[in-house]
Order: C-alpha cells, then structure tokens, then sequence
C-alpha cells in the first residue's frame, strides 16, 4: 500500500478550480518532483496533501495516508499525521520557526507531542539533529533564536525539525529557492544524504527543472492547475511529450549552455 496518494484531487475557491483531478502516489524511498511555473497550483497541491489549505477552499478527490481517507476529516485526524508521517519544509524556513524560541526547543517540540519524549531526551535527541544537519557548535547553537543564525542555517534547522520524528514522507516546498547558489547547492546535498540515510519518500517542489532532475526520479509537471505530463525524470527529459514539458527542458538546458559557457570564457 502506498504511504500518501492523491487521487483526481481537485481545490475551488468559489468555484474556481486552482488544481483539477491532480493524482500522485508516493511509496517508500520514492522521490517525485513537482513542477511547472508560477501559480501552477505546485504549493495549494501540497498544502491539500498536508491539510492546510487556506480558509474558503474546497477539496474533493481523495488524500489517502496509509490508506485512510482524509479529505474532510477533522484537524485532530490531521493533526496526527502532520509533522509525524508526512512532514514539510518552505521556502522561507522564518515561517515555521518561532522567533521567539531557541532553536533546540523547537526541534524538541514535535519529538515530545508525537513521540512521547520527556524533556530531557527531546533536547538531547535536538542537539544530535543539529549536528547531523551539519550546524557547528551544536550544544551551543541549539539556545540559538532563529535570527541569530544565517538563512542556510535556518532550512538546517526546519530540515532536522521536519525529519526528527522520522516521517514517512517529506514534503520540500521550493526549499532552496530564497538561497543563494552556494548554499543552496549544500541544501540539495544535504537534503539528499539525509533522504537516503532515513528512507523517507520526497515529494520536491520547485520551478527549477534542473534542481528538481538533480533529486527526482520521478517527474509530475503541472500547468495550470493540472498535471500536463509525468514519467521517470529521464524519460521527460529526453522524450518530454508535451509541448510545455519541452519547452521546459529546452529552457533548462538553454541556462545550462549559458552556464557552461559562462565558465569556460
Ligand atoms: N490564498 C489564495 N487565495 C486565492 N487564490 C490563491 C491562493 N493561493 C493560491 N491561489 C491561486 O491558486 C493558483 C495556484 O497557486 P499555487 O500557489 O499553488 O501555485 P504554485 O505553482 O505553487 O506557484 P509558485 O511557484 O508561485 O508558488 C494560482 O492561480 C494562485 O493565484
């Protein structure tokens, strides 16, 4: 049995359909890359699949957790699976942290609800995430508040807190995009080790085909609110059969040819 689906997943908002009969499957140790532009309906798919759509949408279809139907099911049933089986990161790690409280709490905080962890444990637990996630000084930074530390060093912080519980399915919501090059080059490299190391299936989110090819092996790419196309991230690449798909992939390799050139002038 799959660990999450989506099955003909539709979101309104006055009737307005923002994402239409949407579907995907995620299995252990999967990784799918979402795709497509700006206001493709990437995030809403996301937010759906972790039962935070904002106020005023309606969702029909099916989100299936271990086989359960949750679509219209009470927060609480939500709640239990959120940060514990299915788990998330953003783009802009300042919106999951609290600005008031020091970073080590924060990682301890779903440790302690889901996992029944007493203080003590939780904390110690926190501070192996900190290091595992490459931070320096980990006993140190864990007092940290979430300003004291470097926006790099942040998405460490949300990636230890997202995996902690050892969830089953990580959700990465262009979680590299608000980084710069380098940096955002030690998230993906991170981000892969640790995928690897906790088996946990990835859906990534992002506008950058390259980035997304780079960790999926799957690709789902949407346009307007709909998938446009979705196969193994090889196959699209080489034989994309819809016209937006190839004028993705034409577009990825014109920056990569630019790039190259770039560093060979
Ligand atoms: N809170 C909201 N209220 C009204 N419409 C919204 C809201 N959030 C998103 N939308 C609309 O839903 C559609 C899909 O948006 P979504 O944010 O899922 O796109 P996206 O592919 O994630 O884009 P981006 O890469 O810019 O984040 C867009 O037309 C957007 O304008």
């Amino acid at each position: 049995m799959s660990i999450l689906t989506a099955e003909q997943l539709t979101i309104t908002l006055d009737d307005r359909p923002l994402v239409q009969n949407m579907s995907l499957e995620l299995d252990a140790r999967d990784r799918v890359g979402l795709i497509g532009e700006s206001g493709s309906g990437k995030s809403l798919t996301a937010l759906a699949l972790l039962g935070l759509l904002p106020e005023g949408m309606r969702v029909s279809g099916r989100i299936t957790v271990d086989g359960r139907d949750l679509v219209g099911a009470p927060d609480r049933d939500w709640r239990r699976v959120r940060g514990n089986t299915v788990s998330m990161v953003f783009q802009e790690p300042l919106t999951a942290l609290d600005p008031l409280m020091p970073i080590g709490r924060q990682i301890a905080g779903p440790l302690r609800l889901h996992q029944g962890l007493n203080r003590a444990d939780a904390q110690t637990r926190a501070v192996e995430w900190v290091r595992r996630v490459g931070l320096p000084e980990a006993d140190r930074l864990v007092r940290a508040l979430p300003h004291e530390i470097s926006g790099g060093q942040r998405q460490r912080v949300a990636l230890a807190m997202a995996l902690a519980c050892r969830p089953r399915v990580l959700i990465a919501d262009e979680p590299t995009t608000a980084l710069d090059v380098t940096v955002q080059a030690q998230i993906l490299a991170l981000l892969d080790e640790l995928i690897e190391e906790t088996s946990v299936a990835l859906l990534f989110i992002s506008h950058d085909l390259p980035v997304v090819a780079k960790l999926a092996q799957r690709l789902i790419v949407m346009r307007d609110g709909r998938v446009e196309e979705s196969g193994a991230t090889d196959d699209v690449l080489r034989r994309p059969r819809s016209a937006y798909a190839r004028h993705l992939v034409a577009s990825a390799a014109q920056v990569t040819r630019l790039a190259v050139g770039t560093v060979q002038e």
